[in-house]
């Protein structure tokens, strides 16, 4: 090893004990128990689900609750601690609220400190001081270590522990303490959080979504189709932003747009009233919590129709600059009979209905109107400088991946495209072929070249980010074809049918998932492939783990649009020392019934995987690095201290 190195690095560790300290904290680290890893997925901007889950941890705080206080609390009271840990603020204040004098309030706070300094101390058995350090409240941790040292032991110092917690309350610092501690809880009981996927679209708050990542201690990001979509966008590819316009209309959330990230629709707004009126195929979905009046409902149709004849028009130059994408059965609008009103698909002919062509000009389909592409490049230009949507990105960025690799296990949210056989499927992109592995990594490739430069928008690098959205060999759409044309203006719902990737039945086998692992050189023993993207239909007997185990697919469908369909409201994972828990979630109504009812919507936990015996950090991909660290603290102290 270079010695320049181990020379600066001994400016930090300038004395044997020093040293000697650090490789001793390292290996203590590594015979600690693996820390909780936690997996969702297709958030879809439900962010208060998402928040529920994030706040109780799958499961996981009650259990911790369950494990202290079952045999001295009734259910009820442990309802009541897990929902003040989940809502401290709110939980609060419906208790003060509930209090005829200070004097009773006092008391409950002496218990529930007490409580929570025990829960503390028991949900941070596994980590080391210095972690569970970090995870305290910066204002009062020197007095939670204080507490928790009496939590661990018996003293004689009693007296003095029940007088700090009495000056805590008389300061009139308890609220501000046990919110802490309920943040502190959380936080402890998930050491790592995992997002396969799909954080946008359909929902209403994408936006809060992220900024809670951005500040949760720990998380990557696997990106979905739908994420993929939204950095199209905004590196630079219209498709994709006529795209996610389209899509908020649709779902009646084009104030994510507007309000949330600053973009002025209004030059849309008046191309649209100018040549579209209401269509029933292009409404937006009713909303359960938000009335629209006519006018407004009427507005949206218009936007919906203008964004979507935009987005059908825009994708045609890229089919045919990209014959490789093998997508000329795409390019619809020159496969209409305007006169007739009819389109032929695969030679079977259909009436079109609710059709809406005003702009497209029959001789030259591909061609947007003047004024279409003025709004389109104002559109982009404001997309592109809004500081929101940049910080958002940029985190997407930098926590994302097309697929990772974690303590032996391969995250992805669609799939690994495969031919019928099981065979990894092959695309050749400008004269080279790619296929499994090779293929994921020239996609993300791709897709950072695009970020990098937002202001190309018709290279190869921002064509493919449209590509990952809707091509058939992408590894996050894995579908034949996106079928939105022929379900805006086709009847017969034979067109609207969209063909999976084999992928999706193959992957009920094992030895398919096994081969998979290998091609990602994961111990196909051990690993499992953990998947997003496609909804887990409960309600007809699917289940989500497959292929012996080594298959689990967590698309539960946090997606309210989707949960008539799965009959469940979105599936979590746990990973812990012990091994995997699978958890299924009822459907999720507001924190404001949660903290009046005290229910959770938790319901059953599945073992996927038992850990035969309990599991290291020294066995996770971050005991690798501390090992690593090790050896060259080891290198560092013979060179500078042994001779
Ligand atoms: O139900 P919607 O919102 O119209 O979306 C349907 C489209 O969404 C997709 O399912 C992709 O979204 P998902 O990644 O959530 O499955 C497309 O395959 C399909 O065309
Ligand atoms: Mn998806």
């Amino acid at each position: 090893m270079n010695t320049k190195y181990l020379d600066l690095l001994a400016q930090k560790y300038d004395s044997e004990e020093k040293v000697v300290t650090e490789i001793i904290n390292l290996e203590a680290i590594l015979n600690l128990p693996k820390g909780t890893e936690h997996f969702v997925s297709d958030l879809h901007g439900e962010y208060q689900a998402f928040q529920h889950v994030l706040r109780n941890g799958s499961g996981n705080v009650r259990e911790k609750i369950r494990d202290l206080f079952q045999d001295v609390l009734f259910e009820k009271e442990i309802n009541e601690f897990a929902t003040l840990v989940y809502y401290p603020e709110e939980k609060l204040q419906l208790v003060k609220n509930d209090f005829g004098n200070e004097e009773e309030l006092h008391q409950w706070y002496t218990v529930i400190i007490e409580r929570m300094i025990r829960l503390i101390s028991h949900a941070s058995s596994k980590y080391t001081r210095s972690k569970l350090r970090k995870a305290l409240p910066s204002q009062f941790v020197y007095i939670i270590e204080e507490l928790l040292y009496k939590a661990n032991k018996s003293t004689n110092k009693e007296q003095y522990y029940t007088e700090i917690v009495q000056q805590i309350i008389s300061l009139g610092q308890a609220d501000k303490l046990i919110t802490g501690l309920a943040y502190t809880t959380q936080r402890l009981v998930v050491d790592h959080l995992h997002v396969v996927g799909d954080i946008y679209d359909r929902g209403p708050e994408p936006d809060k979504i992220m900024d809670t990542l951005i500040h949760y201690h720990s998380v990557d990001i696997q990106w979905g189709n739908h994420d993929v979509l939204w950095l199209g966008a905004f590196s630079g590819s219209m498709v994709c932003l006529a795209n996610i316009i389209r899509i908020c209309a649709r779902y009646d959330n084009l104030d994510i747009i507007e309000d949330v990230y600053g973009i002025n629709l209004r030059p849309l707004l008046n191309l649209a009233e100018r040549y579209y009126g209401d269509n029933p195929a292009f409404r937006p979905k009713a909303h359960a919590d938000k009335q629209l009046t006519d006018h407004e409902k009427l507005q949206i149709t218009k936007i919906h129709q203008a964004i979507a004849m935009i987005q059908f028009k825009l994708e045609m130059p890229i089919i045919k600059r990209r014959p490789y994408f093998n997508m000329s059965e795409r390019l619809l609008l020159e496969k209409i009979d305007y006169e007739k009103n009819e389109i032929t698909l695969r030679g079977k002919t259909y009436p079109l209905e609710n059709s809406c062509f005003a702009t497209v000009n029959p001789q030259q389909p591909d061609q947007l109107l003047e004024e279409e592409q003025q709004v389109m490049e104002r559109l982009l230009f404001a997309v592109q400088h809004s500081e929101k949507l940049a910080r958002h990105m940029n985190f997407l960025m930098k926590k994302g991946s097309l697929y990772l690799k974690y303590n032996g296990n391969l995250l992805i949210h669609g799939c690994i495209p495969l031919d019928e056989e099981g065979n990894m499927e092959k695309m050749t992109i400008e004269g080279k072929t790619y296929s499994g592995r090779d293929l994921l990594d020239i996609f993300e490739r791709y897709l950072r070249h695009s970020f990098a430069h937002p202001e190309e928008t018709n290279d190869l690098a921002t064509d493919m980010v449209w590509y990952l959205w809707t091509g058939e060999y992408s590894s996050l759409f894995g579908k034949r074809e996106m079928t939105t044309f022929e379900r805006y203006f086709i009847k017969d719902k034979k067109t609207h049918k969209e063909i999976k990737n084999p992928y999706y039945h193959l992957r009920e086998k094992e030895e398919i998932c096994r081969k998979i692992l290998a091609e990602f050189e994961l111990n196909p023993d051990q690993g499992h492939i953990i998947n997003g993207h496609t909804p887990v239909k409960e309600i007809d007997g699917e289940n989500p783990v497959k292929a012996n185990g080594k298959m689990i697919v967590i698309d539960g469908g946090f997606s309210k649009a989707y949960q008539s369909t799965t009959g469940i409201a979105g599936y979590t994972l746990l990973y812990n020392s012990y091994g995997m828990q699978l958890v299924a979630h009822k459907h999720f109504n507001s924190k404001e019934d949660v903290l009046r009812d005290g229910t959770d919507v938790l319901s059953v936990k599945r073992l996927v995987d038992q850990e035969v015996k309990r599991k290291k950090v020294r066995e996770t991909n971050i005991g690798e690095e501390l090992l690593q660290e090790i050896s060259i603290l080891n290198r560092l102290r013979e060179y500078r201290y042994m001779n």
